[in-house]
């Protein structure tokens, strides 16, 4: 969307589209820096996922479809009506950035169907059209999965929510979060319980961020405390996002999910997963087919500038992982909800797709 760059990022700014150029919150840096990056080419976008300058799944293929747009222009000044085999390595470049979230590749494939319409002439204004209408589309699909997540709660009550799923992680206003923001307006929430998140603290640096920036309650807590809490009988629902969903409804999200989900079952509490339907990989049969992404054992190892762990010291850093769908209440889309997900459901929701 063609629009003034503010100063400093707000949590619905994870990417904004200014005069040829991609502007990106960094992620990194937030919320003791709130700054943009500036983005010119392709192959910057796809560093950018990589080390995670933008995170979260919509906010990765909102950024990516950028990305194709800007490898678009520059495989036309490169090799003129050549340029759609030309544009072939920066697509390539984008899709290898990160393995898990599948809205990087839905939204790469989508530019891909609109490069294979178009014809020898420059393709940049209709590749950045595509781009802006993935990110508008993204955003509003958020509004409804608020308002739909959110008629799912029956009464005021406390909420945990794992990792960042919010405005800064899509095209603005957040899948889990924005469950959460659409409930605080209807007087349906208590207090967010925000898990801190290791390694890469998410919960801590982007949820409490955004949570305060809009006054809603939250209280961080670490990780291994949300048991407890939910002993305690205060929280009614665990809501959180997810960066893939199979065929079946096994859902991929950030690690800790799926011990959160466990948690849920064992203390009677409703888990909601919250996500757009780019996020739906009809492709992938069960969450056993989901690649996991492994990153560097050095953001375990380490907490900010500080070492935490021995020289010498292995570790595994495993950023995902897989709920079953039988640990999980409700999925809710911009498509409608899906209670208690099931092969068959998915698929009436996705349009009767592959029967
Ligand atoms: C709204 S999707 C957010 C989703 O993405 C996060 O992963 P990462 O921060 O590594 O990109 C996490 O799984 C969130 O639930």
């Amino acid at each position: 969307m063609e629009t003034t760059i503010p100063t400093v990022p707000t949590p619905d700014d994870a990417a904004l589209w200014h005069e040829g150029v991609l502007y990106l919150a960094d992620q990194r840096l937030l919320p003791d820096r709130a700054e943009f990056l500036r983005l010119t080419d392709a192959g910057a976008v796809a560093d950018s996922i990589r080390a995670m300058v933008v995170r979260g799944a919509p906010a990765i293929g909102v950024a990516a479809a950028y990305g194709v747009a800007l490898a678009g222009r520059d495989a036309y000044a490169a090799a003129g009506g050549g340029w759609k085999a030309a544009i072939e390595s920066d697509l390539a470049r984008l899709a290898a950035s990160r393995p898990t979230a599948v809205n990087l590749f839905w939204a790469i494939d989508r530019m891909r169907r609109l490069i294979a319409r178009l014809d020898e002439r420059d393709p940049f204004p209709a590749l950045v059209d595509e781009a802006l209408a993935i990110h508008a589309e993204d955003r509003a699909a958020n509004r409804v999965i608020g308002d739909l997540g959110a008629a799912l709660i029956e009464a005021r009550t406390d909420i945990i929510t794992h990792c960042n799923a919010g405005a800064i992680a899509t095209g603005g206003y957040g899948t889990a979060l924005g469950v959460i923001r659409s409930a605080y307006a209807a007087g349906k929430v208590g207090r967010v319980f925000a898990d801190e998140t290791r390694p890469w603290m998410q919960g801590a640096r982007l949820t409490a961020w955004e949570l305060m920036h809009d006054g809603i309650p939250v209280t961080l807590q670490a990780d291994g405390a949300a048991a407890s809490l939910m002993a305690g009988r205060s929280v009614g629902w665990v809501i959180v996002g997810s960066d893939r969903i199979a065929a079946n409804g096994d859902v991929a999200n950030k690690i800790g999910t799926y011990g959160l989900a466990i948690l849920a079952k064992h203390h009677g509490i409703k888990f909601m997963v919250a996500a757009p339907t780019s996020t739906i990989d009809l492709e992938v049969a069960s969450g056993r087919e989901i690649p996991i992404e492994e990153r560097d054992p050095d953001e375990l190892l380490s907490c900010g500038e500080r070492r935490l762990a021995p020289a010498g010291c292995v570790a595994r850093n495993p950023v995902f992982d897989v709920t079953p769908a039988e640990l999980v209440d409700a999925i809710v889309t911009e498509r409608g909800v899906v209670l208690r997900p099931t092969k068959e459901k998915i698929r009436a929701l996705m349009g009767g797709w592959g029967l």
